[in-house]
C-alpha cells in the first residue's frame, strides 16, 4: 500500500470536517474521492499530507509514519492544490524552476526536468511568458507542472479541473491517464462524477465528513442496481405491445405514456433483443430506445437521497 488512513478525525471547533475515516490506496491506482462541496475532501488531503493537523488517526505514507517521517515522506509527493499557488510575476519556466529548487533539483537535471514537465504539461511554447497572461486553465496545468518538478510517486490532485475551459480539462484528464502509465499512483479528488467514473481505478464516496461507499466504479453501481430500465418511443401503441412485453423473460413491469413505454427489468437481465423482437412482432416500429444503466450519480442518490449536482448548485 501507498497510502493507509485509520480513524482520521478532524475538527475546525464545533465542525467535524473529517469524522473518522479509514481507507487505503494501492500502488499504480487513481484513487478517487468524489464527494460534493463541503463533503471533507480537501480537509482529508491536507490532514494526510500534514498541513492541517489530525485531531486523531494515524496516516502511514511509502510504508512510513507520517509522524515520524514527515519530510522525508513529502520528498516523494506532488500535491497540486485546489488554489492555484503560481507566482504571477515570474515566467512559466521561472515558476517550475522554482519549485524544483525547493526540492533540491540543480543545474542540468533540474533543467531537463523543468523542460520535461513544461512539455507534459503542453506549456513549453509558452515557457517565456508571465503566468499572469495565462488563462485559467493554462495555470491550472502550470500548477500541475509545479507538482510533478521533482518526479513524485505519489500525486495529489484536490478538484483540479475547477473553473477551466474543456480543452485544458481534457489535457489534465488526458495527463493523469498518462501519469497512471508511467507508473505514478495518483489520489484525485472532484464533485464531478463524470470524471471519477472516467478516471479513477478505486472510489470512496464522501458526504459529511464520512466515506459512505468504497470500490471500483463497476463495485459501486453492482452495489445500487436492483433493476434496469428500458425507455422505447414508438410510431403508436397497438394494444397487444404491452402484452407481448410482460411476457419477455425477467421484465418486472412495463408502463405506457403517449408513445413510450418504459420497462423495468431485473438487474442484469440482458434481454433487449427479446423486448426489441416482441415489438417488431406487434407491428409498431421504434423510434427511439435507450437503456437506463446506474451511474455515480445513481450510487450518491441512493445512499444520500440527494443528488451530487443539487449539492454543488446549492453551494
Ligand atoms: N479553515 C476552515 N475553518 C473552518 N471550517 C472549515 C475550514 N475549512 C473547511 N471547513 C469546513 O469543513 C467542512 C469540509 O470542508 P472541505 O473544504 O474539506 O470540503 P470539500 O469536500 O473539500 O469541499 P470543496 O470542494 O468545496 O473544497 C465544511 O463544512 C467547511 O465549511
Amino acid at each position: 500500500m501507498i497510502l493507509e488512513v485509520k480513524n482520521l478525525i478532524k475538527r475546525y471547533g464545533e465542525t467535524l470536517a473529517v469524522d473518522n475515516i479509514s481507507f487505503s490506496v494501492r500502488e499504480g491506482e487513481i484513487f478517487g474521492l468524489l464527494g460534493p462541496n463541503g463533503a471533507g475532501k480537501t480537509t482529508a488531503i491536507n490532514t494526510i499530507i500534514g498541513i492541517n493537523t489530525a485531531d486523531k488517526g494515524d496516516i502511514t505514507i511509502f510504508g512510513k509514519d507520517m509522524k515520524k517521517s514527515a519530510s522525508e515522506i513529502k520528498s516523494d509527493i506532488g500535491i497540486v492544490p485546489q488554489d492555484i499557488a503560481i507566482y504571477p510575476d515570474l515566467t512559466a519556466y521561472e515558476n517550475v524552476e522554482f519549485f524544483g529548487r525547493l526540492y533540491d533539483l540543480k543545474g542540468a537535471l533540474l533543467k531537463e526536468r523543468v523542460e520535461e514537465v513544461l512539455k507534459f504539461t503542453g506549456l513549453i511554447e509558452r515557457r517565456k511568458q508571465q503566468a499572469r497572461k495565462f488563462s485559467g486553465g493554462m495555470k491550472r496545468r502550470l500548477n500541475i507542472a509545479c507538482a510533478l518538478v521533482h518526479n513524485p510517486k505519489l500525486i495529489i490532485m484536490d478538484e483540479p479541473t475547477v473553473g477551466i475551459d474543456p480543452q485544458s480539462r481534457n489535457h489534465i484528464l488526458e495527463s493523469v491517464k498518462k501519469m497512471r502509465k508511467d507508473g505514478s499512483t495518483i489520489i484525485y479528488t472532484s464533485h464531478y462524477m463524470e470524471e471519477v467514473e472516467e478516471l479513477c481505478t478505486d472510489i470512496a464516496i464522501m458526504d459529511h465528513g464520512k466515506i459512505i461507499a468504497r470500490g471500483s466504479k463497476e463495485e459501486l453501481k453492482a452495489f445500487v442496481a436492483v433493476e434496469e430500465r428500458t425507455v422505447i418511443e414508438l410510431d403508436a401503441i397497438n394494444y397487444t405491445v404491452a402484452e407481448r412485453i410482460k411476457k419477455v423473460e425477467n421484465v418486472v413491469d412495463c408502463s405506457i405514456a403517449g408513445n413510450t413505454i418504459t420497462i423495468i427489468s431485473k438487474k442484469g437481465s440482458n434481454n433487449l433483443s427479446d423486448l426489441i423482437q416482441s415489438i417488431l412482432s406487434s407491428d409498431s416500429q421504434i423510434i427511439s430506445l435507450a437503456s437506463e444503466k446506474p451511474d455515480l450519480e445513481t450510487v450518491f442518490l441512493t445512499l444520500t437521497g440527494r443528488t451530487l449536482r443539487d449539492e454543488v448548485a446549492a453551494v
